[in-house]
């Protein structure tokens, strides 16, 4: 695993306020059309995003959309092919213009962070306050690890830490010299789930103390949805929607973006008299014209299956118990797919397989073709 810093490290005679609230010059950082080819290969296609000061913003997208890349192109290791990248009111990657990524004063803590095992864990916090005198360095570095929770550690080496202990050292390692920005690329990838929810709250803490903007990219919605202020959904090196968990869970800008964050069940449906029509009856109000085609969603905590109410009858086909949740596929006449639903458990009998299915409308989401084909 590796921790970096590509920050420029806090002078001397730097105040000592900053030493004690661990506070750093929160920046934001800008994405101005920003757009990298390999050969003749697009693998951003023109991005503008921006992370405001003190903000966590998540880049969030499945494998190979581009997130990394446009990451290690914040951080200077990759040079944009076309667009701006503005740090604060400083372009720093441009046309005519690139600064180095370790005069950027940004931090970086990739996956694999890689802390020096034969160092001792304050001595690997020291290695980014290089410039400063040793005594400096050693009181700041030991400030880090008490604001990590980790002080009495100052003396261990990697090897002799949890990989929980090890993030979080990574953490104040890349926090230590004040980055204006800090960069993480799954940062909590290498954690078992249990403790990836311990660090992954810490660190949000961490970064809320030291008031850093950060910029973290995930795979992982719900991990975007606890970690994010904001987040920034990449598909195929664009950028689909930003915006707060709220507005991407609720208001969805196509299937893909409706997709990430809730499992569906996608039926079509036709516009009538006002309403959207599909095999399950009318699910929805629309504006749109009779006959429009649409694609309806339907998250599967919102298909309920009960036994005596009015609706469309289905058919219990599998059922599995998950825990809190039972998760059911259901056959219903007139469509081909069977459908899935997911209830507190116990709702259903356990021998019980006609059902009636209904739905909640709060779970409906419609998208007419045009965004659907996006
Ligand atoms: N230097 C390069 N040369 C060729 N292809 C590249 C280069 N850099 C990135 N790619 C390709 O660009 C795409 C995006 O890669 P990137 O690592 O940014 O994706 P990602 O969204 O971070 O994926 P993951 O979550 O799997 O890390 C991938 O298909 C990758 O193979």
């Amino acid at each position: 695993m590796r921790a970096d810093t590509l920050s420029e490290p806090v002078p001397d005679d730097a105040p000592k306020q900053r030493r004690s609230a661990g506070v750093s010059f929160a920046a934001r950082l800008a994405f101005e059309d920003v757009g990298y080819r390999v050969g003749t290969t697009e693998i951003l296609k023109g991005i503008s995003l921006s992370a405001e000061p003190g903000e966590v913003l998540c880049l969030l997208g499945p494998s190979g959309s581009g997130k990394s890349t446009l990451l290690k192109i914040a951080a200077g290791i990759e040079r944009p092919s076309f667009g701006r990248v503005l740090l604060g009111d400083r372009e720093v990657a441009g046309p005519q213009r690139f600064v180095a990524p370790e005069k950027r004063g940004v931090g970086l803590m990739f996956q694999d962070f890689a802390l020096f095992p034969h160092m001792t864990v304050l001595d690997n916090i020291r290695f980014g306050l290089r410039a400063m005198d040793s005594a400096a360095a050693k009181r700041e570095a030991a400030a880090a690890l008490e604001r990590v929770g980790l002080a009495d550690a100052a003396g261990a080496y990697p090897h002799m830490l949890s990989g929980g202990e090890q993030q979080r050292i990574a953490l104040a390692r890349a926090l230590t010299p004040r980055p204006s920005v800090l960069l993480m690329d799954e940062p909590f990838s290498g954690l078992d789930s249990r403790l990836k929810d311990v660090v992954r709250t810490d660190t949000l803490q961490i970064l809320r103390e030291a008031r850093a903007t950060a910029i973290v990219v995930t795979h992982d919605a719900e991990e975007a949805m606890r970690l994010g202020d904001r987040i920034a959904l990449i598909r195929d090196g664009s950028l689909v929607q930003a915006g707060t968990a709220a507005e991407l869970y609720g208001r969805p800008v196509d299937l893909f973006a409706a997709g990430f964050f809730s499992e569906l069940n996608v039926l079509e449906g036709v516009v009538r008299g006002g309403r959207v029509t599909t095999p399950l009856g009318p699910v929805a109000d629309s504006p749109s014209s009779d006959g429009t085609r649409v694609t309806v969603a339907l998250r599967l905590g919102g298909l309920r299956l009960e036994e005596s109410r009015q609706g469309v009858s289905g058919r219990i086909v599998a059922r599995r118990f998950l825990g809190g949740v039972d998760l059911f596929t259901v056959a219903v006449e007139g469509l081909d797919q069977p459908l899935r639903s997911r209830m507190r458990a116990g709702l259903v009998p356990e021998n019980r397989r006609d059902v009636v299915v209904s739905i909640d409308p709060r779970d409906v989401i419609v998208f007419e073709k045009a965004a659907e084909d996006r």
